[in-house]
């Protein structure tokens, strides 16, 4: 078992069974609450459930995937604490992947002004990204967790083998956010990563800590995105708007997957205007279209898409913010662009050509 701390609390990665128990050792709550999706109770639930043995729980199963990220999934939640008359003193487990955590983070944040939670992150994403830092909430007029707030966990408890039964698409979108930690922080990991081919084989044990590490020094300088944690934030000035239109269509895109977009476009701006080497420009950008493919943007949603940028968080007045990288591995917060410039970047990716199909 691996232990890191960040602020008040302990990331365990680890066999779930072990890290529960100690958990649980020595606190009391007067109900425990287990948060799942159709996918986590399925696959994810039978494995937990004789981690909590001795611990009567109730189940709040809510229904799977970012389109029911929103206020009514939340009255769902808050439904079924109220109806069993859950006070101050009861936890709720967040079993799932980014989703799951996110929202019931938030609604376990705001019900009665705030009951205990913990993370049990069941996807790549959430094991590497979502499940740490403290940020919660849901998604609102497409714009992507424009409803929110920051709240611990209690703990965080990891168990790679969850990831046994996540689609290989799945774990393609938590591996964005890898790519992204290595990018904006770990040189000599992005030089690693950008040569891996099969991703079924990766060692996924070894990646999640060393990429967990990125976020945890990142949110423990600056737990409310004050500053240096905006570098979290690079591919997704672009990417959240490209998610957000995307997932209003019949082919969504998974976070991760919008975030490969945004990456290649926020890689185009880098390149431009803190003058990130062109080789590096092509690397992230053959490597991230071998992964990904090229999911089609339509210069119809342009006007959109720059829209919601205006309402991206990190925004400060009326110019858009973008986390840009000058090298692989370095990244400085607070660059602005302009609206040609953002252009600029939508048009280069889409006359990238598409890669032929591995
Ligand atoms: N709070 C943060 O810091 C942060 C960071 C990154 C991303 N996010 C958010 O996280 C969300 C994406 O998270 P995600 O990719 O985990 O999505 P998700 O929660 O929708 O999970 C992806 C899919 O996998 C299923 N699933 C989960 N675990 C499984 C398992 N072990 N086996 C089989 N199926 C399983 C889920 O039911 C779902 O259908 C987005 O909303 C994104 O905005 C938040
Ligand atoms: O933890 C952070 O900070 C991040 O930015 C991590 C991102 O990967 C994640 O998608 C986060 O939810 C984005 O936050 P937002 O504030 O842009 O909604
Ligand atoms: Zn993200």
């Amino acid at each position: 078992m691996q232990t890191l701390a960040l602020g008040s609390y302990h990331i365990h990665i680890g066999p779930i069974g072990p890290s529960v128990s100690a958990f649980l050792k020595g606190r009391h709550f007067s109900q425990l609450f287990v948060l799942v999706d159709e996918n986590t109770k399925a696959h994810c639930w039978p494995a937990f459930a004789p981690a909590l043995s001795g611990y009567p729980s109730t189940l709040i199963e809510i229904p799977a995937g970012e389109t029911h990220k929103n206020i009514a999934t939340c009255q769902l939640i808050w439904e079924q604490l109220m109806k069993a008359s859950a006070a101050r003193d009861a936890l709720l487990i967040n079993l799932g992947g980014g989703v799951i955590g996110d929202m019931g983070g938030f609604a376990a944040s705001t019900f009665k002004r705030g009951i205990p939670f913990i993370q049990v992150p069941t996807t790549l994403l959430s094991q590497v990204d979502a499940s740490i830092g403290g940020k919660l909430g849901i998604d609102f007029m497409q714009v992507k967790n424009s409803i929110g707030l920051f709240s611990d966990p209690q703990a965080v408890l990891i168990d790679p083998a969850f990831l046994r039964t996540l689609s290989g698409r799945e774990i393609r979108s938590g591996y964005a956010e890898i790519l992204k930690h290595s990018l904006i922080a770990d040189a000599g990991q992005w030089g690693r990563l950008n040569t891996l081919a099969q991703l079924d084989t990766a060692e996924w044990s070894e990646i999640i800590p060393q990429s967990l590490l990125v976020k945890q020094r990142i949110v423990a300088a600056d737990p409310f995105e004050k500053g240096i944690r905006k570098a979290l934030n690079f591919g997704h000035t672009i990417g959240h708007a490209v998610e957000g239109i995307a997932l209003e269509t019949d082919t969504p895109l998974l976070h991760g997957e919008a975030i490969a977009v945004g990456m290649i476009c926020e890689a185009w701006l880098s390149h431009k205007k803190l003058g990130l080497p062109q080789e590096t420009l092509h690397t992230i950008t053959n490597y991230l279209l071998r992964v990904y493919g090229k999911p089609a943007i339509h210069k119809t949603d342009y006007t959109a898409y720059l829209q919601l940028m205006g309402n991206d968080k990190k925004n400060e007045g009326q110019a858009i913010n973008f986390s840009l990288l000058p090298a692989a591995g370095q990244v400085e917060v607070n660059c602005t662009a302009t609206q040609e410039q953002i252009i600029g970047a939508l048009d280069y990716y889409r006359q990238l050509p598409s890669p032929a199909p591995s």
